[in-house]
């Protein structure tokens, strides 16, 4: 069978069993977990607790094959058009040593460029470097700050601020922390024409010239797939580090939209960063079916928007390091997958991607899990953590971070009957909610590398599993054009919009 919506079909006709009974099961801890052993330290992935059986697996198999995973993965490495909207292939892989020949290649001297960079700052070509600036946004700067709060809490050898909202309050905080004339500026801009970040530049120059600084342009570094554009902005060519078109911005912190990681982190974290996530690169590339970890998770995923009528997952990083990981998701996942038409322009059949959204334990344990456990939604939850704590203080802390962690799994899956006749319902946890886990052994520049990618072909297999191309975003566009209309004083607008223009002295 090779119709897509006959397996969909066959998939709602599957019993849908309860999670404790699928515990009953021998081995279904071993079936549905496992661990990868990666540069960086084991990772483990837990998605037992998660409705999928056997029959699922199968089924969602047969959907794959009907989708023509294998092909499409294939076609994703090769460098072929994956994007067909925008004619261009999704090369971030390549970034990480696999790709088509020459995309590697490529990859490979930017990144030989970028070092060369980030070792000359390091070296004191530009003087005195304690700050930089990275001014970018969605895709120019969720990657980084991510990856920055992640790995360069202790011994940065230089402090990163990224600012990426147009809101000057943003780049006022960037001000007060830094002194002008230690600073250098990273303009990040796949395009190079953003506005919010063309204007959040400009106030850095000015902010240098105003500090003293003499030549402010000459301390400006572009991170761009633009070159041209930069140059005109007055950046001179050898501190322009250019990435490739084919590398979308959510999938870019590998390229050199990667240098305030690189430039904190020392070229060996970066570098570190990138082989994490090739190993994950191999792992996805070379297994298959239910074995393949992406894809598995985009089988539940799946399984629970389409089948559960669930409209958003929640990530929760039980891991201060992390905090900044829902954040990054949410672009990579509702930019790419939040379409309502198939690549081929057809509408879509179901929903496509489910709202992400999350937080950091135990937080928000304290704050919204009350939804969770007792709401009418249903929220699948991915908890991520790491065993080794990351910090020196009283082992106690780690425990207890670790021990919530898994009690919320245990608790929306075994639920509790209530414990009070008078309060009945109120005190019932109906239980039966599903979870995943992914434990790693560390967080470092490698399992946090790994832990992106997984996401990364996560994403790119429920795309393909949904037949959507998850490698534009023209949804972005039209509230951009409007903004452009009012700055330029054109366009005819609705009378509330008129109004509100009006009421903040821009009509
Ligand atoms: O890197 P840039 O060209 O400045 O683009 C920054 C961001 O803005 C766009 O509107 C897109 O929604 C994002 O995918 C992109 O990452």
């Amino acid at each position: 069978m090779s119709d897509p919506q006959a397996i969909w079909k066959e998939l709602t006709l599957l019993d849908k069993p309860k999670l404790a009974s699928l515990f009953e099961e021998k081995g279904r801890v071993e079936d549905w977990s496992q661990a990868l052993d990666l540069p960086g330290g084991r990772i483990r992935f837990d998605w037992s607790k998660t409705h999928l059986d056997d029959a699922h697996g199968e089924a969602f198999a047969k959907l794959a094959k009907a989708m023509g995973f294998a092909d499409k993965r294939r076609a994703l490495f090769a460098g072929e058009v994956v994007n067909p909207t925008e004619e261009r292939a999704a090369e971030h892989t390549a970034e990480r040593g696999h790709g088509a020949d020459e995309a590697v290649a490529l990859a490979d001297a930017l990144h030989m460029r970028m070092r060369g960079l980030v070792e000359a700052i390091h070296a004191g070509a530009f003087g005195e470097v304690k700050h930089l600036i990275h001014v970018g946004i969605g895709g120019s700067a969720l990657g980084p700050a991510l990856a920055l709060d992640a790995l360069a809490r202790d011994d940065a050898k230089v402090d990163v601020h990224v600012v990426s909202n147009v809101d000057g309050n943003a780049l006022k905080a960037a001000f007060k922390a830094c002194d002008p004339g230690t600073t250098m500026l990273a303009i990040a801009s796949k395009t190079f024409t953003t506005i919010e970040t063309m204007t959040n530049a400009q106030s850095v120059l000015d902010w240098m010239g105003e500090g003293g600084v003499s030549d402010p342009q000459g301390r400006v570094v572009a991170l761009t797939a633009n070159p041209e554009a930069a140059l005109d902005w007055g950046v001179d060519e050898t501190r322009i580090l250019p990435f490739s078109d084919t590398v979308g911005g959510r999938y870019s912190v590998w390229s050199s939209i990667g240098f305030p990681v690189a430039l904190a982190l020392g070229w060996e974290g970066f570098a570190a960063m990138l082989e994490g996530a090739g190993a994950m690169d191999a792992h996805f590339r070379e297994v298959d079916g239910l074995e393949n970890l992406p894809l598995r998770a985009a089988f539940a995923d799946l399984y629970y928007t389409h089948l559960r009528g669930s409209q958003t997952r929640a990530v929760f990083a039980y891991d201060e390091r992390l905090r900044l990981l829902p954040d990054y998701l949410q672009q990579l996942e509702m930019e790419s997958n939040g379409k309502r038409v198939t690549a081929e322009g057809k509408p879509v059949h179901g929903p496509t991607a489910p709202i992400t959204w999350g937080g950091t334990g135990t937080d928000a344990q304290h704050a919204v899990f009350q939804l969770l456990h007792q709401g009418t939604h249903l929220v699948p939850v991915d908890f991520i953590a790491s065993i080794a704590p990351g910090h020196d203080l009283d082992p106690a802390h780690h425990e207890i971070l670790l021990m919530n962690c898994f009690a919320q799994g245990a608790a929306l899956m075994a639920g509790k009957e209530s414990d009070d006749e008078d309060l009945g319902g109120a005190r019932a946890y109906p239980g039966d909610r599903p979870s995943a886990t992914i434990l790693c052994d560390a967080l470092n520049p490698a399992t946090l590398g790994a832990l992106i990618a997984f996401h990364e072909h996560r994403t790119f297999a429920s795309a393909v599993l949904l037949g959507i191309n998850p490698f534009d975003q023209f949804g972005v566009e039209l509230g951009k054009q409007i903004a452009r209309a009012m700055e330029e004083d054109e366009g005819d607008f609705d009378a509330s919009t008129s109004a509100l223009l009006d009421a903040a002295g821009l009509g």
